[in-house]
């Protein structure tokens, strides 16, 4: 075993992410869908920290406010699970010990859990100095959960397959956005099936093979970095579905564009509203009106890094 240090801590810091389009194809044999997906990272964080330890273990803090009640610290963890991967594949013999600082909402569609699994492997990988490269660190990525390799890349990526393999998309200036937070999460599995259901019963006979593609005006929006090009075309086909399962959320997206949003869009599989503001002052105001109509709001801005090793 591997000589333990017990006073190392290493810092990683991972982001949450908004899908500004996302596309969806038919169930695969796997259980997944093909995606068609433009991923931003924005300034939401999974802060790790990880200490030399014999087994593993995980504990959660959140400095930001957001409920951190639900998240399970057993095996089940994504933490966890991303800290043994990385032990089994380079046959390191200790444990860990992580501490996260968890600021992207539990369950929201913003991709938290996803956060924290790679801030793990990054973390994980400097403290036992198994030096894996950045494409084995995708591809474990890729085992742990579809939206972590994005969480690894950060900025502005297109992500085909099961959202996994990432293409780097070019992207200039900063989008100001305003995140409405539900007080409930969504199950990303029942949101995916919600959809097929809704498919099966009114598309059956209409378009039996989709192909997702993200929509050329998307990647010419963000390489422009105009909001209000970006405002015309975002998308998500899982939108619907999780307004059929959350009917409440058609409110808060009329609110957000009644109040100065260019426009809204759940991310993911929801329930997290995104607004896109046109600019940092009309993110301010967007979320002052929001605020005022008692709903939890958090600004941020993107793209940003993907995960990164911080020196405190
Ligand atoms: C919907 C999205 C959009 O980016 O994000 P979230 O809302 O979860 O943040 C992702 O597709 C979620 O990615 P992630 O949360 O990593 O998914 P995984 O853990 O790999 O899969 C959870 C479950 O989601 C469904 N799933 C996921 C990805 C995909 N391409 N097709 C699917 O059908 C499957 O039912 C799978 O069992
Ligand atoms: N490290 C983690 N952080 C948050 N949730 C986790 C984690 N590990 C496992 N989970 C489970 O995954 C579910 C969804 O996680 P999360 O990544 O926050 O949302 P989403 O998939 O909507 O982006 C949670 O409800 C929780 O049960």
């Amino acid at each position: 075993m591997t000589s333990v240090v017990p006073s190392t801590v290493v810092h990683t810091r991972a982001p949450g992410k908004i899908n500004v389009f996302l596309a969806v194809g038919d169930l695969q044999d796997d259980g997944y869908h093909e995606l068609a997906t433009a991923y931003q990272a924005v300034s939401l964080y999974e802060d790790v920290r990880a200490r030399h330890a014999d087994d593993f273990s995980v504990a959660f803090t959140s400095t930001g406010g957001v409920d951190i009640a639900g998240v399970p610290t057993d095996e089940s963890n994504l933490a966890i699970k991303a800290a043994r991967l990385l032990a089994k594949t380079t046959g390191y013999g200790g444990g860990v010990r992580l501490d996260i600082d968890k600021n992207v909402p539990v369950a929201g569609g913003m991709g938290g859990g996803s956060a924290d699994a790679a801030a793990s492997l990054l973390a994980c990988d400097t403290l036992w100095g198994t030096g894996l490269s950045r494409d084995e660190l995708l591809r474990l990525g890729a085992q742990l959960g579809a939206d972590v390799p994005f969480a690894l890349m950060g900025g502005t990526a297109v992500g085909t397959g099961r959202g996994d393999e990432l293409s780097p998309a070019l992207a200039q200036g900063q989008f100001q956005w305003v995140l409405a937070l539900a007080d409930f999460g969504l199950s990303t599995p029942a949101v995916y099936r919600e959809l097929d259901e809704h498919r099966v019963r009114h598309l059956a006979d209409i378009n039996p093979v989709r192909q997702p593609r993200v929509d050329s005006g998307v990647l010419q929006a963000l390489r422009a970095g105009d909001p209000g090009l970006l405002a015309d075309v975002m998308y998500n086909d899982l939108q619907a579905p999780a307004l059929h399962l959350e009917p409440g959320l058609s409110a808060v997206l009329e609110l957000g564009e009644q109040n100065g949003a260019l426009a809204g869009v759940v991310s993911g599989s929801g329930p997290t509203v995104a607004f896109l503001a046109p600019d940092l002052d009309g993110a301010l105001e967007l979320q002052i009106a929001l605020n005022a109509a008692k709903l939890a709001v958090v600004r941020a801005s993107g793209p940003v890094h993907g995960a990164r090793v911080i020196t405190d």
